[in-house]
């Protein structure tokens, strides 16, 4: 009897287990183990992008935003250095890390935008640039065939470093046995396709018995609806994977395979220290270039729309620009070279390290005309500075523990008598009190890195209106057209409405603070209508003094043309017949191969006429 139950037990188990665990059968292990994902939406919010953009319009913006672009770009500080030398340099940094011309060729995207620009030289122009070799500038002969120069007239000084991907990866199945796993994050995860490695705090999940040096297979564990209709991580770290079904978030990982690395610690390691790299990338599905670090102060990583954006802005030497949300201050440094480094940059931004992140990268570019605070953009006009061309401040210098109210502590020289404020009892109280609190933090923090701030962001109380030339807002936004993104469930009709009056009421400081006949450019990375276009129709509404102005290059695509009314009824106006063409929006499925961002750019009139 005891036999035979056994007997029956196992042949269960064994069904069960079968069941359970079925055997992967090959032709299913190329979709399971490659990268092919299916960016997950809030529903509301697909059917809203849907109505903006066309169903297959959309599927394919959605396809290109689980994907990095295949080249990075790469903008040259003029003031330091040339393209010709950076490119020379980076060829010799690319061909050390063994990047070969096959390689990066393989998957790269269309050189042609929508516009019909050539915005990298063609195989066709590389080609006969080898034939003519012996007559080139020593410049061209030791130019590696993935770098080009952008062929944009004014953004010559633009380099493109071609990768590639996606790649096929083995990861070693064979005969049932799957290969060792490691589960990231999503955040990790997105990193890993910009080029980052594995770091400690993004392992989610290991398998069992993993030693330092195993080949491990890498895939991302995307968030899941819950029961209570949210959306959560399902996985406690420290998860052990066993390369079967009852694994956390198995069938979700299918397709979800970002390359194959080898473990830097022990699975043992991984899971008791708190940073370091876990996994070394060695096979990677897409390949770029990784320039973190490399000729720092020379050149600087930033996509392509936002070099465009400072161009759009078209600073003028010696003008007074702000830029209203400047942090970490790429655009900010483009707008500083553009200028020549003459004029006045205010850069600010509502977080502290931030603007010091603004102040390091101002020093490391050489740049002396970025003033940079800390201030919330919803509060940047002060009207009791009216007559004061500079800002209502409290200075804090970390160099001489010296607090002073300055209206331009960059450079007091270029100030009219007349804009210097007035300390009142109440601001030399704040202003003592701020002087006590740095002599106490001067022993820690030590000297400042900054030319003129020292290791401390100055506190700015707003600036007076009309008295910036040009305005930049580059609005914090939804960020949906930052790639690669593997999930975008989080946003809802509701937060993308909020995030559309945050930037409403930024607008409206930008406008009280730029001059009559100034400029004001505002810009988002994200592919919401309804925070572009929807902007846009807000602003020329309500202020009539403003126009759009046309930009200046122009290798984006049209804006979107007409509304949509929501479930509540509420009706959301875009762009009118004719505003289109005034308006860059750069589409991330389109050969471009951009991030998907959006580019207004306003002429001032006169303003009192309309007031
Ligand atoms: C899109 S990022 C700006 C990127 C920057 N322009 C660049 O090109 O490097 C938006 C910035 O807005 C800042 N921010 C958000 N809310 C703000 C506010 N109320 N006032 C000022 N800055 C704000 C964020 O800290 C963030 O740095």
């Amino acid at each position: 009897m005891k036999k035979a139950r056994d007997c029956l037990l196992k042949t269960f188990r064994r069904t069960f287990f079968t069941l359970q665990n079925p055997k992967p059968q090959m032709e299913d292990l190329p979709e399971r183990y490659s990268y092919n994902p299916v960016l997950i939406w809030n529903p509301q919010v697909e059917e809203y992008f849907v109505k903006a953009y066309g169903a297959e319009h959309f599927s394919h913006i959605s396809k290109a935003l689980t994907r990095p672009s295949c080249y990075s770009c790469i903008r040259v500080n003029t003031l330091k250095s040339t393209t010709d030398t950076v490119i020379e340099k980076l060829s010799t940094i690319v061909k050390e890390m063994g990047c070969s011309n096959s390689e990066n060729k393989t998957l790269v995207g269309g050189d042609v935008d929508a516009n019909g620009i050539d915005l990298m030289q063609s195989d066709s122009r590389r080609a006969s640039m080898k034939i003519e070799d012996e007559k080139k500038p020593v410049t061209e002969k030791f130019q590696h065939p993935s770098i080009s120069r952008c062929q944009v007239p004014g953004l010559d000084y633009v380099v493109f470093v071609r990768g590639s991907g996606p790649h096929t990866i083995d990861y070693g199945y064979a005969n049932g046995r799957p290969p060792k796993e490691v589960i990231v994050s999503r955040k990790c995860a997105e990193a890993v396709l910009r080029g980052a490695q594995v770091y400690v705090p993004g392992v989610m999940a290991c398998s069992a018995h993993v030693e330092k040096g195993d080949a491990v297979a890498v895939s991302v564990a995307v968030e899941q609806r819950g029961v209570d209709g949210g959306w959560s991580l399902g996985i406690t770290r420290g998860t052990v994977v066993q390369g079967l079904p009852t694994d956390p978030y198995h069938s979700e990982r299918n397709g979800l395979y970002i390359g194959q690395g080898t473990t830097a610690m022990s699975r043992a390691g991984i899971f008791r220290v708190s940073g370091g790299i876990a996994v070394d990338m060695n096979n990677r599905v897409f390949k770029l270039p990784s320039f973190y670090d490399v000729l720092e102060g020379e050149i600087f990583l930033q996509n392509l729309p936002s070099i465009v954006t400072a161009h759009a802005l078209d600073p003028q030497k010696g003008e007074r620009i702000l830029d209203m949300c400047a942090a970490p201050g790429g655009k900010t440094t483009a707008i500083a070279i553009l200028m020549k480094d003459e004029g006045e940059v205010i850069a600010a931004d509502r977080s502290h390290n931030k603007v010091m992140d603004i102040q390091k990268l101002a020093a490391e570019m050489g740049l002396s005309c970025i003033a940079t605070y800390k201030l919330d953009a919803l509060k940047s006009v002060n009207r009791n500075v009216d007559s004061c061309k500079g800002t209502a401040s409290v200075c804090i210098d970390a160099n001489d523990g010296v607090v002073n109210n300055s209206s331009n502590s960059m450079n007091l020289d270029n100030v009219e008598p007349s804009s210097v404020t007035e300390v009142s009892e109440v601001d030399k109280t704040k202003m003592q009190n701020a002087k006590q609190k740095m002599n106490g933090w001067r022993p820690r923090n030590g000297p400042g890195r900054n030319q003129c701030m020292g290791g401390r962001a100055e506190n700015s109380r707003g600036f007076a209106p009309n008295s910036f030339d040009r305005v930049l807002l580059d609005a914090p936004c939804s960020a949906l057209g930052l790639r690669p993104r593997i999930f975008a469930g989080e946003e809802t009709i509701a937060s993308l409405r909020n995030h559309a009056k945050y930037q409403r009421r930024m607008f409206d400081q930008a406008v009280q603070l730029v001059r009559p006949g100034g400029v004001i450019v505002y810009s988002t990375c994200t592919i919401n209508p309804g925070e572009n276009e929807a902007l846009v129709r807000y602003a020329l509404d309500k202020y009539k003094f403003l126009t759009l102005a046309p930009q200046h290059p122009r290798i984006g695509g049209p804006g979107l043309v007409g509304h949509f009314e929501f479930a509540d009824h509420f009706v959301e106006e875009w762009l009118r017949p004719g505003e289109e063409h005034l308006v860059q929006r750069f589409d991330p499925s389109s050969p471009l191969d951009t991030i998907g961002f959006f580019i207004a750019k306003f002429s001032v009139g006169t303003k009192d006429l309309e007031e």
